[in-house]
């Protein structure tokens, strides 16, 4: 099967970060890899197009806004870093194209659906159906097991990834049985990238998702979510303060007081995708 082209250069980099994160994690998710993948794999497409957005928050002499006039493309299966200092408008983004806050204007547009002329109820569907979530507190339930956590969120899928496979893949197959306590910060995000995960969603959001771990769980995470990007092929978009993440993508995005900035990106990947900065 060809690469996705979004994924491709990344590919050799993986490997070689295989051994350190575990035969598990480093796995293929065969029997997992659907859809996503194989439509990425023929081509570039945006997956997630933002055209003019705007959002405030207060009113009168408290109103401030909060993101101006935002306008970019991800293509599918690409892995996009949204960076910015504390306050920029990272989380608003986020939670824009997520479909928990509404747009004052501008326009979302992910895999073909246009969110801003959704009902309530069709946000609920498009959070239900296309999106993962990740955040930087696990939000794990307490008295469900690490695949009974996963497992809740497959109920609500219409179609959900085989869920012993995802747990292989994410190194979590051993520990199936445990409760969140008994098992370490870093599993327990794994746990949490399984169950935005096993609803094979195109999207996956992710708000400091190392922001509670610290450097070399950091690191594993992050190789899991590209060997994620790579096998399942999902459109992943990443907020973080953490500038070290930016290597990992395929494009880097700045917000600065609400404003996109130009940014940088792996220069390997930036050469080999052609991308515009
Ligand atoms: N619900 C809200 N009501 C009012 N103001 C808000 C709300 N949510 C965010 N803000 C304000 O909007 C601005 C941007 O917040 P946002 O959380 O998007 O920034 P951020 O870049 O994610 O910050 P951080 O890195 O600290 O999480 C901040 O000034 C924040 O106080």
């Amino acid at each position: 099967m060809g690469k996705n082209p979004a994924t491709a250069t990344n590919t050799a980099n993986l490997d070689s970060h295989a051994t350190e994160a575990g035969p598990a994690a480093a796995s293929t998710p065969r029997a997992a890899s659907t859809s996503h993948a194989a439509d990425a794999a023929s081509s570039p497409a945006p997956y997630l197009q933002v055209r003019d957005l705007c959002k405030h928050y207060g009113e009168g002499e408290a109103r401030a806004t909060v993101l101006h006039d935002v306008t970019t493309t991800v293509s599918k299966g690409e892995i996009c870093v949204l960076l910015g200092p504390s306050g920029s408008g990272k989380s608003t983004f986020l939670n824009l194209v997520g479909g928990l806050e509404a747009a004052d204007s501008g326009s979302i547009n992910v895999g073909g659906t246009e969110l801003t002329s959704l009902t309530s109820k069709q946000l609920g569907e498009y959070r239900r159906d296309k999106l993962g979530f990740v955040f930087q507190f696990y939000n794990l339930v307490p008295d469900l097991t690490i695949r009974e956590n996963i497992e809740v969120t497959a109920h609500l899928s219409a179609n959900p990834l085989p869920i012993d496979d995802l747990l292989h893949s994410l190194g979590l197959y051993e520990h199936r049985a445990k409760f969140p306590r008994q098992v370490s910060g870093g599993q327990q995000q794994r746990c949490a990238i399984g169950r935005a995960l096993v609803k094979n969603p195109g999207l996956l959001l992710c708000d400091e998702p190392t922001g509670a771990l610290d450097y070399q769980t950091s690191k594993e995470i992050l190789e899991l979510m590209e060997n994620v990007n790579r096998d399942y092929g999902c459109t992943v978009v990443i907020v973080t303060h953490n500038d070290a993440i930016r290597h990992m993508a395929h494009r880097v995005l700045r917000l600065r007081d609400g404003k996109l900035a130009e940014g940088t990106a792996n220069v390997e990947r930036m050469a080999a995708r052609d991308l515009t900065w």
